[in-house]
């Protein structure tokens, strides 16, 4: 409990409206349950303290969330299922993995939320990611619940063959719990195009049936246009509602993107497209900084390097003549525009202090929860425009959204069309946390307006349902 509470937690806290010790108290207590029912689960305990530090201060004078312990139940999972994986690799050699799906939340709609392949998958991750997906679902104002899965199997160095393999057994188990009506799974970090593939291709042939039961799919069977955009797209959708509001816009603004995935690559296309300068990508090796922009060709070979050579990002620097820093994260690069777009807890309260220095004034999370609970408040404090992942990048769950409606209707929408609905989607989220984000003094806190903002709709949902 102690690592998520920093020194001026009170003076924080007392900010917020509605606000006592009672409150202070009530967010110890609460957590402390949280941590005792959920040993070890650092990511898990640091997301419901982030959404416990606005809700509980929110709910404060309204006794009927409190009474029907509502947010309680929101932090426990409806249902957890954890699963052997066994395959063969290319040598001939059993494998095992451990296969995961957490069903959160069905309030709204069904679980939905995306399959992470990584060897550190757990189910501290897992949890983290299932509970934020509850709110920025709800935020969507689509109707979709919160779940999240994955396994700890590396495609990484795996050939074709040996990631068929693997998402076949996976599901192979995982069938029998999800279906286009209960839980729909999407990609996330390791499940991209080509794994969404295999997955659906072994859905199909254990149930029979043609439905939309994973988003993200190819274009030539059922998936949305626009879906692989969507998350990056949305991001920068944002940036400009967040920027707007100073008036102010990202057209020539500096840009440090970390992350080379598809949330980093569609946001850096949308980035070049709005006339912003990306000076940097980064993978887990390390980043590359090219002080003359990253332009529209050199992200044509970013795609071919990441999505078909699956190489390495220092290929990059090798072929464009560029610096590569091994072992750090771009944080150390002069920006205006901060985009963490890799994985969790990857911009830290140092990283922080140091993009402020050197001019930063906006950060954005493509990622979930990339900033730590320090950086964050060092941003607010500062009164940099800070957008937490479950604002910022909930443009992919809300195509993958509209791609459930599309399979459902048997159609499918032009590009123009799902784009236009995706930036209609990003500026309402913004206006639901510009609507519950206002600070008594004025200054609006993003955190604050996402966490109520998508929390009123599925504690409202949870009421009228009854204890379920
Ligand atoms: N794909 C989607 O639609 C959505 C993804 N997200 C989040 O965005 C983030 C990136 O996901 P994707 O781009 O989909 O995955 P991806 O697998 O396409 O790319 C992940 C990127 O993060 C880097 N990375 C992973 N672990 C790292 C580490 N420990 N240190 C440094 N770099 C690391 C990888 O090298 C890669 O560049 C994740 O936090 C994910 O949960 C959020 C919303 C939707
Ligand atoms: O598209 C989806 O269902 C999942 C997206 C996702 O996993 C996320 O928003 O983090």
């Amino acid at each position: 409990l102690i690592n998520y509470l920093s020194p001026n937690y009170d003076q924080r806290i007392d900010s917020i409206p509605n606000n006592n010790h009672q409150t202070l108290t009530s967010v110890q207590s609460f957590m402390t349950r949280i941590i005792d029912r959920n040993p070890g689960e650092n990511e898990f305990h640091q997301a419901v303290h982030e959404v416990a530090e606005t809700i509980i201060p929110f709910i404060h004078n309204k006794p009927q969330y409190q009474k029907a312990k509502i947010l309680e139940r929101i932090a426990e999972p409806e249902r957890v299922i954890i699963f052997r994986v066994p395959w063969m690799n290319d040598q001939g050699e059993v494998e095992i993995n451990r296969g995961y799906r957490v069903q959160m939340n069905s309030a709204i709609g069904p679980y939905k939320g995306g399959l992470r392949f990584h060897p550190s998958v757990n189910l501290s991750t897992l949890k983290f990611l299932a509970f934020e997906q509850i709110f920025k679902n709800s935020l969507t104002q689509l109707p979709m619940g919160g779940g999240k899965g994955g396994s700890d199997f590396d495609p990484k160095g795996r050939s074709d063959r040996e990631v068929m393999f693997f998402c076949q057994s996976f599901m192979t188990e995982l069938f029998r719990h999800i279906s286009s009506d209960n839980d729909v799974p999407a990609g996330d970090i390791g499940v991209g195009a080509r794994e969404i593939g295999f997955l659906f291709g072994q859905y199909k042939r254990l149930k029979n049936e043609f439905t939309g039961v994973l988003t993200g799919k190819g274009a030539s069977y059922g998936g949305s246009l626009i879906r692989p955009e969507a998350t990056g797209y949305g991001v920068v959708y944002f940036v400009e509602q967040m920027l707007n509001q100073r008036r102010d816009s990202i057209k020539g603004k500096r840009v440090v993107i970390s992350g080379s995935g598809n949330v980093a690559q569609y946001t850096l296309e949308k980035c070049i497209e709005l006339g912003a300068k990306v000076v940097t990508l980064s993978d887990s090796s390390g980043y590359i900084y090219d002080e003359k922009g990253i332009d529209a060709e050199k992200f044509a070979y970013i795609m071919h390097l990441k999505n078909e050579a699956r190489g390495r990002i220092n290929a990059y620097a090798d072929k464009f003549g560029c610096e590569f820093i091994p072992g750090k994260s771009p944080w150390e690069v002069p920006c205006d525009i901060a985009l963490p777009n890799a994985t969790q807890n990857e911009l830290s309260v140092d990283d922080a202090r140091l993009l402020i220095k050197n001019g930063c004034m906006c950060v954005a999370e493509g990622a979930n929860m990339p900033c730590t609970p320090e950086a964050i408040e060092v941003f607010e404090n500062n009164d940099i425009l800070y957008a937490p992942g479950k604002a910022a990048n909930a443009g992919g769950v809300a195509v993958s959204g509209l791609e459930m409606s599309q399979n459902s209707l048997r159609l499918s929408w032009s590009r123009e069309e799902v784009d236009k609905k995706l930036q209609e989607i990003m500026f309402n989220i913004h206006s639901t946390c510009l609507r519950y984000g206002h600070k008594p003094d004025g200054r609006i806190s993003y955190v604050q307006g996402a966490n109520i903002g998508g929390f009123v709709r599925v504690a409202d949902a949870m009421l009228a349902q009854g204890l379920v």
